[in-house]
């Protein structure tokens, strides 16, 4: 799914009103009823009060719409217009005198604080002060409004953005933002839903279609796109009937060292899970006996030294190499990376130390393959490409590496994001559960697998992340949170891959259940 700018939705907006013959207000109408039919569904006219907070812009004409239909169908409505300025949208003041004919419990004018209502804890409240028109913080009384309504416990459903928030851009006062329970969002979800700084106030959300120019949402370019099944079913690969093994590549893992073996066992295994066709492990000598303990199915090729890699000798041309994963950041491993990137042909999978050794050595990044995967959790993004302001500055500096050094980055986390050149794709699985340790060294031998069988490694990416998130949320619904560890993601990888294509569960299925 596509994310658009608050300033392509606007233009969205204006195209769609000219081409297709429908007024703003129309618009307005459509979107407002969504949000009202999305109610009624819920509510079957049960008379629990609603208060609804409109603002002056459109966010606020959409809270009139939503109002007035509340109305009509005979439900418990107070609407509050918070008039903090006098320059109200003409699709406002329509919806106000359309309001006005439907009761005559006339909207609520607030100018201060004295204005604000009783609201009790069971009571709904309905945001629609600011949508992704907002320009600038909420001030004053609007502020302590936004910061009264969070100090109530009600249900509290933001209409297209919690208000304070923008659609794509950094928050700048993160006490004048909207905490609300559900958002229900117009057209396509906004790029903050999906950074740490700014998705904690978006825990759940919808989108619901207004129907906007399709040919405009077609042909331009998004500012991030977002993988949820739709888009991974089509990155997978279906096996042809007379593939064998060496169809899928081979897959090197360098990983491990002294007291972190069990790294090298983790991407390796999940590098087989995923499919790759052989898989090697290079590891210390040390690590011989765990590897072929614990991973029958590899082959495991050692370094001279018994605790760390020094120099990294194989006897093949693997298709694909995950390095990196535990193995430490001693001199003779940098050197002996350095070699590895000199002479690899393909592109790497590289993780963990690999990376804080190209941040501490800068003259690595000039030898890493074109369109090599770096795999940086927070703290090592931060090691490599300096420390930022916030998380838009955050994106931006890690374009500017990718596209510097040619590079596709792995920002992981929650809604992991895989970065290459502009282009954004955002991840929708995973769970804190996965935050354990060793699984990020599932997730690169996940990519590597990937790679390794004939997926570029943009793709590979991608897809890698969404399997890896998707096998997480697998194994969560069967252990919880707290017990997953990262044995439990590899072993869940092989599921992940049946759900890809299992339908969905229906309502009906939920209530049978
Ligand atoms: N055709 C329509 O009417 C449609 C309406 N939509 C709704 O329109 C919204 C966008 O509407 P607008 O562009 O009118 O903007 P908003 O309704 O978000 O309101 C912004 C208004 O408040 C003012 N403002 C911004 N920040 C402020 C602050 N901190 N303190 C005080 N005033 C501030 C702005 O100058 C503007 O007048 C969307 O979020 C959505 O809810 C669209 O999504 C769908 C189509
Ligand atoms: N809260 C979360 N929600 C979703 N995924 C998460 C969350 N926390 C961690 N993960 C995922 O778990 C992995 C953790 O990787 P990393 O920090 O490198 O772990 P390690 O170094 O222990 O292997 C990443 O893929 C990350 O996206
Ligand atoms: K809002």
């Amino acid at each position: 799914m596509k994310l658009f700018s608050a300033a392509q939705l606007h233009e969205a907006d204006k195209i769609t009103t000219k081409k297709h013959g429908i007024t703003l207000v129309e618009l307005m109408e459509r979107g407002g009823t969504q949000i009202f039919n999305w109610l009624h569904h819920r509510m079957q006219g049960a008379q629990v009060p609603i208060h609804i907070f409109s603002g002056i812009g459109n966010n606020g004409g959409d809270g009139l719409v939503v109002g007035r239909l509340l109305i009509e169908h005979g439900y418990n409505v107070k609407v509050y217009v918070a008039n903090f300025t006098d320059k109200r949208s003409k699709c406002f003041l329509i919806n106000y005198d359309r309001i006005k004919t439907v009761t005559k419990d006339w909207p609520i004018l607030m100018t201060s604080a004295h204005d604000f209502p009783e609201i009790k804890d069971e009571d709904i409240i309905i945001d629609a002060l600011f949508g992704i028109g907002l320009n600038r913080p909420p001030e004053g009384w609007v502020k302590e409004l936004i910061q009264y309504l969070n100090s109530k416990k009600s249900f509290k459903l933001s209409i297209d953005i919690p208000s304070g928030m923008y659609a794509n851009k950094a928050l700048t006062d993160a006490e004048a933002v909207l905490k609300a329970s559900h958002t229900l969002t117009f057209q396509a979800p906004k790029l903050s839903f999906f950074l740490p700084e700014t998705g904690r106030f978006v825990p759940y959300f919808e989108v619901l279609e207004i129907g906007l120019d399709p040919e405009y949402l077609h042909t331009t370019e998004p500012i991030a796109q977002v993988i949820a099944k739709p888009e991974a079913q089509q990155f997978y690969k279906q096996r042809e009937k007379y593939a064998h093994k060496g169809s899928f590549g081979h897959t090197l893992v360098v990983a491990g060292s002294y007291g972190k073996m069990g790294a090298a066992v983790l991407t390796t295994k999940a590098a087989y899970r995923t499919g790759a066709g052989l898989v090697t492990a290079f590891v210390p000598e040390s690590g011989y006996n765990i590897l072929q303990t614990a991973v029958p199915e590899a082959m495991t090729l050692t370094d001279a030294e018994d605790d760390l890699i020094t120099s990294i000798a194989i006897d093949f041309e693997p298709s694909s190499i995950a390095v990196g994963m535990g193995i430490g950041t001693k001199p003779e491993t940098v050197k002996a990376l350095g070699k590895l990137f000199k002479e690899a042909k393909e592109p790497l999978v590289i993780d963990a130390d690999a990376l804080n050794c190209i941040a501490a050595n800068d003259e690595l990044l000039n030898h890493i393959p074109e369109l090599s995967v770096l795999t940086p959790h927070p703290g090592e993004l931060e090691r490599l490409i300096g420390a930022w302001t916030d998380d838009y500055d955050k994106l931006e500096k890690t374009k500017s590496f990718a596209k510097q050094h040619n590079v596709i980055v792995v920002i992981k986390g929650a809604n992991t994001i895989v970065v290459i050149e502009e282009r954004l794709y955002i991840n929708t699985t995973g769970n804190p559960g996965m935050a354990t340790g060793g699984s990020g060294d599932v997730l690169s031998g996940m990519i590597a697998g990937l790679i390794s069988q004939g997926y570029d490694p943009l793709i590979a990416s991608v897809f890698g992340v969404y399997l890896h998130g998707s096998a997480g949320n697998l194994a969560t619904q069967e252990i919880g949170f707290e017990a997953l560890i990262a044995q439990d993601i590899v072993e869940h990888i092989g599921p992940a891959f049946l759900t890809l294509f299992a339908p969905e569960p229906t309502e009906q299925d939920a209530k049978n259940a």
